[in-house]
């Protein structure tokens, strides 16, 4: 029997830390790197992003949307790049951001969680817009497949809080309910952005593992992740793209820096600022 996600997320966190980075191929980075806005473009760059972090940290979330502007041929390469970082051994985080009603949820799931899908990853993104029990399928296929799911809670983005604001509590109490009985993680994470400036809902009894993107270039620092967890900073998985992906030659000393501030901050080993 293979190890669920939670149990390799867990593994990964306590072996390399806790950091995930983003592979973000935006124009004005491709630009900035002097790479072609092309598929060759986004290949190169995102080949150079594996080459440099795959080793080093627990996760690596590719960004959809970046490669999905290239239609098939985006695609192709989201594919190998997936492939790649499978092969180097870390998470594949896939944001997507998927969510509809069941029927076409099954599909997404077939897509992104089923093992022999060319981009099935160990965990993807999902919106619970359409109701938290519209992703019951997905969650099924998660764990069938031993991969997860981060649905959005209280994202990073500030115009997020007054909607995320009346439903994150019926997305906790979701999540919540499919870890009951999992270990060391149920199969659904949450995204919480690490931007937040309180934490709504205690999130002690969720039991699942906590995405937190917005370090760096959304204005959270290492400490703000500590200080806005607390109690369940053993199990936030901080993410991070422009600010480790800004310059090729800083890719890898960017990743390290925040790794290791990450994991000072979280395990509370760090100084608060
Ligand atoms: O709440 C959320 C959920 C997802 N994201 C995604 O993460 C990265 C953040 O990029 P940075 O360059 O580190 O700001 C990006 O792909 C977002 O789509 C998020 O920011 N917030």
């Amino acid at each position: 029997m293979n190890d669920s996600f939670g149990a390799r997320l867990r593994a990964m966190l306590d072996d390399r830390g806790p950091l995930c980075v983003g592979i973000d191929p935006s124009p004005a980075l491709l630009t900035a790197w002097g790479l072609d806005d092309s598929p060759a473009g986004l290949e190169r760059f995102s080949r150079t992003v594996v080459e440099n972090v795959a080793d080093v940290v627990a996760a690596v979330k590719p960004q959809s949307a970046f490669f999905e502007r290239w239609g098939s041929r985006g695609i192709a390469v989201l594919e190998r790049t997936i492939a790649d970082l499978r092969e180097a051994g870390t998470l594949v985080l896939l944001d997507v951001k998927r969510g509809d009603i069941d029927s076409t949820m099954a599909a997404y799931a077939e897509a992104y969680l089923d093992r022999g899908s060319p981009l099935a990853a160990d965990a993807v993104t999902l919106s619970p817009y359409l109701g938290f029990g519209s992703l019951e399928g997905a969650i099924t296929s998660a764990v069938a497949n031993d991969a997860g799911v981060f649905v959005l809670a209280r994202t990073s983005n500030p115009e997020a809080a007054g909607l995320q604001q009346l439903v994150a509590g019926q997305v906790l109490a979701g999540a919540t309910a499919a870890n009951a009985g999992h270990s060391p993680f149920g199969p659904v994470g949450l995204v919480m952005g690490a931007t937040l400036p309180e934490l709504e809902d205690s999130l002690t009894d969720l039991n699942g593992p906590i995405l937190a993107p917005g370090l760096g270039a959304q204005g959270a620092t290492p400490a703000d992740v500590a200080r806005l967890f607390g109690p369940v900073r053993h199990a936030v998985l901080p993410s991070v793209s422009r600010d480790v992906l800004a310059d090729p030659k800083r890719v890898r000393s960017r990743t390290l820096f925040y790794r290791d501030e990450c994991a000072a901050h979280l395990s509370g080993v760090a100084a608060p600022s």
